[in-house]
């Protein structure tokens, strides 16, 4: 299923102080001269959560937290809440990204949580997915990604406005890129997952693809059956090399 807007998010992950927002004002100019065509989404670390909105308020560009606690409030120090991510002007957040799953050992079963927790906030979850190098070579990406998807996605997204994102775990910071046709297999089984667990309603929901996306690849890999879009890392970070892949969109 093709689908018509895509949705380029960029991941700063632990980088960025407030001098980045030069980077926002600089993408902000450029997408009042010429619109993008695709919905764009910035996900800053949690402290520019607030400054990046105000920085984008009136323009296209949406503000997206990284991750975000599965309760609602209480005693978990260092955590943020996906109500406090709402209340700080944002209107997305990642969760499930490898990053969390290796470093904190979250499982599906917590991703799904966090999903929820989001979208009762009225937040749109990007849940992410992917295999690892050796799940990979033992053959087993397609299994283990549709795996993910059946026990990472909650239904209560189901008519709720949610992304997934495919980032093979070996691709991302690696300059690596799957070849176009795994990244298609992957994205049908994706596909064929999502509408599994939660049925046609779910065929609306962007499926992103995310590691190493720069802008000489994008244009492929955006023309990907099934690419309804792109979660970027590095590439996020300057406007200089995020907008090209916002206009390859
Ligand atoms: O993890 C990623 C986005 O969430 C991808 O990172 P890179 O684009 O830096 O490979």
């Amino acid at each position: 299923m093709k689908q018509s807007v895509k949705l380029i998010a960029g991941n700063w992950k632990m980088n960025g102080l407030g001098a980045s927002l030069d980077e926002v004002a600089v993408l902000r100019r450029a997408l009042e001269a010429e619109p993008a065509t695709c919905r764009v989404a910035l996900c800053p670390p949690a402290t520019l959560v607030e400054r990046l909105g105000a920085a984008a308020r009136g323009s296209a560009i949406e503000v997206g937290g990284q991750d975000c606690r599965a309760e609602p409030h209480g005693a978990f120090t260092g955590s943020v809440s996906a109500a406090m991510l709402k209340d700080a002007g944002a209107s997305l957040v990642i969760v499930g990204h490898s990053e969390r799953r290796q470093e904190f050992g979250e499982n599906d079963g917590l991703v799904a949580a966090k999903a929820e927790a989001a979208v009762l906030a009225s937040l749109a979850p990007i849940i992410c997915v992917g295999e690892t190098l050796e799940q990979r070579e033992a053959g087993k990406a397609v299994a283990v990604v549709r795996d993910q998807v059946m026990n990472s996605l909650p239904k209560a997204v189901l008519g709720r406005d949610f992304a997934v994102a495919y980032e093979p775990v070996w691709a991302i910071g690696t300059g690596l890129t799957p070849t176009l046709e795994q990244i298609e297999e992957v994205h049908r089984a994706v596909r064929a997952a999502m509408l599994e667990r939660l049925g046609l309603g779910s065929a609306a929901a962007p499926i992103l693809y995310g590691g190493s996306v720069k802008p000489d690849n994008a244009r492929d890999i955006l023309a990907v059956p099934e690419v309804g879009g792109a979660l970027v890392g590095g590439a996020s970070l300057k406007a200089a090399d995020f907008l090209p892949i916002i206009r390859a969109a």
